[in-house]
């Protein structure tokens, strides 16, 4: 089985991550980053996490796991030190087709956080399906410093002049519209990716 790659837009959700040490401070993290409305259940939290409740980062809820606390979360994660309560998180988020992810387990995981960063619109993302995420770390950051951010500038000047060309080409048949796009578009995709092979890439 292939894995599906997805980008999701979390903007606003309710999510929800029960622990609170390192690996949920880190999966938190990324969560606000995308910024997602989080929830935390955990007994006990980091200093991190102490500061973050504190600033108003997510909503904290001081107490163990309890049966269903995933109702109505959009994407639940997993992240506590006890391997039979990410279990029991991952059971009750599978019977309601929630997204979740544990960090101990793929028993219930349905979906992975890949390791990515962003470069304005182009994130760069790297997954190893679970078989080694520090190799994917390190795939990521190599990728990462071989991206020339000053790029970012072009990528929006090519979506600009994409939308402008969808526009301009309302009413037009699907060969023309076809023939317009390769003639004054995929020239600009070209140049920019030739840039790229040139400058930043050493592969
Ligand atoms: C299955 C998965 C479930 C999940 O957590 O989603 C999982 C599981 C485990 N990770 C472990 C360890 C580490 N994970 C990292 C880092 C990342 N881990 C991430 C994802 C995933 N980790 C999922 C698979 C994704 C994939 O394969 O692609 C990343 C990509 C995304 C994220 O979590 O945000 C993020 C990099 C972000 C970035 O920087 O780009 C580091 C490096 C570090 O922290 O510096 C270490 C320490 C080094 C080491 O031990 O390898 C352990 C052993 C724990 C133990 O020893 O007990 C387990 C448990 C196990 O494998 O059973
Ligand atoms: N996916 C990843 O990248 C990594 C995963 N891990 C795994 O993740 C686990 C957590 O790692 P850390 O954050 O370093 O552990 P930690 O020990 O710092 O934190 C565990 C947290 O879980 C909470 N917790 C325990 N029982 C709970 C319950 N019933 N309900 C709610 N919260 C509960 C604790 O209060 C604590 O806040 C490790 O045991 C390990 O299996 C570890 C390193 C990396």
């Amino acid at each position: 089985m292939s894995w599906y790659p997805v980008s999701l837009n979390l903007k606003g959700r309710n999510c929800l991550i029960v622990g609170g040490g390192k690996v949920a401070e880190r999966k938190l993290k990324s969560l606000i980053k995308a910024e997602a409305n989080v929830t935390l259940i955990a007994p006990k939290i980091n200093a991190i996490l102490q500061e973050m409740r504190e600033a108003g980062a997510y909503h904290y809820l001081n107490s163990t796991y309890q049966a269903n606390d995933v109702n109505g979360f959009f994407l639940v994660i997993a992240a506590t030190d006890c391997s039979d309560t990410n279990s029991r998180v991952g059971a009750d988020a599978e019977s309601q087709a929630i997204l979740f992810n544990s960090a101990n387990s793929s028993e219930y995981s349905n979906f992975y956080p890949a390791a990515a960063s962003q470069c304005g619109d182009i994130q760069l993302a790297v997954s190893s399906n679970g078989q080694n995420p520090y190799l994917a770390k390190k795939i990521r950051k190599y990728l990462d410093q071989k991206f020339d951010k000053s790029l970012q500038d072009e990528v929006l000047e090519l979506g600009r002049l994409r939308n402008q060309m969808v526009k301009d080409t309302l009413g037009l048949g699907e060969k023309e519209k076809k023939a317009f796009m390769k003639d004054n578009l995929l020239e600009k995709v070209e140049a920019l990716l030739d840039k790229i092979d040139k400058n930043t890439w050493e592969l």
